[in-house]
């Protein structure tokens, strides 16, 4: 455990109308306690997460658009607009870790490929690009993920097939059973959020708390619709 809290600077703040203070949850922010070596956040889309998330790894010096703090490379419109407006409280203080982020990561691979000499040791000895968008997603939390380090992981299920989310679970055990490793990831996946013992934080209903596993709409709609596949396909299409 490193990163134990998040402090919202709000006397900073000039506008509470304008992105990224006029999000709901983030405008009722004052701080947020981390106290597990796992933490999602879930809420609806275009609630927060995100844009926390992205904070977190500014703050971090880790590039915004995706990797660790040796990673430096531009992507158009990748900064982050919290960043300088949250504190981080650790114990104790780490360096090491990588942001990803699904939506940029073509841009990251890109940049490996022009800098990697190594022959793409901490990728499964193969560029990324070579590899399928799965592939290279779990190439990348099996090979670079390593040591004493946080991970800030923007929905990382984007590439994985539900095979590949599971062990992905498995990746984050050892991870954090054997090293020294801290996970916040962002993700909409009732498969991932299932990991035992961590803390589910919602930013639905305009603040930010922590909910159970079975309280999330992630479980309770997949689990309806796998249950009641035809009614539900019946009610939402004939309606
Ligand atoms: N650069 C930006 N400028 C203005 N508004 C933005 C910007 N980026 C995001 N927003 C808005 O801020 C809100 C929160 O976005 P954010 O990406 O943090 O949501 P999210 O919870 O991560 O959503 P998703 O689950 O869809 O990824 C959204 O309403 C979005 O439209």
């Amino acid at each position: 455990m490193f990163l134990k809290r998040i402090t919202f600077l709000r006397e900073d703040v000039q506008d509470y109308h304008e992105y990224p203070f006029s999000i709901p949850s983030i405008s009722n922010l004052h701080h947020l306690d981390i106290d597990n070596k796992v933490t999602f956040f879930v809420g609806e889309n275009g609630s927060g997460k995100s844009t926390l998330l992205e904070a977190i790894a500014d703050k971090c010096e880790f590039n915004t658009a995706g990797g660790s703090r040796n990673n430096s490379y531009d992507v158009h419109a990748a900064g982050s607009a919290l960043g300088d407006y949250i504190r981080l409280s650790w114990m104790p203080k780490i360096t090491n870790g990588f942001f990803l982020r699904a939506e940029s990561f073509y841009h990251f691979v890109s940049h490996i490929d022009e800098v990697d000499l190594t022959g793409f040791r901490d990728y499964g000895g193969r560029s990324l690009h070579e590899q399928s968008h799965g592939e290279s997603f779990l190439s990348l939390f099996l090979n670079r993920f390593k040591g004493s380090a946080i991970y800030l992981l923007d929905e990382p299920e984007a590439a994985l097939s539900p095979q590949r989310q599971l062990s992905f679970l498995r990746i984050i055990h050892d991870l954090t059973e054997s090293g020294d490793c801290q996970f916040i990831i962002a993700t909409h996946s009732p498969i991932l959020l299932g990991y035992p013992g961590a803390t589910i934080l919602s930013f639905d209903d305009g603040r930010i708390a922590e909910v159970n596993y079975e309280e999330t709409d992630h479980y309770r709609i997949t689990k309806y619709f796998l249950q009641h596949r035809e009614k539900f396909l019946k009610d939402i299409l004939e309606e």
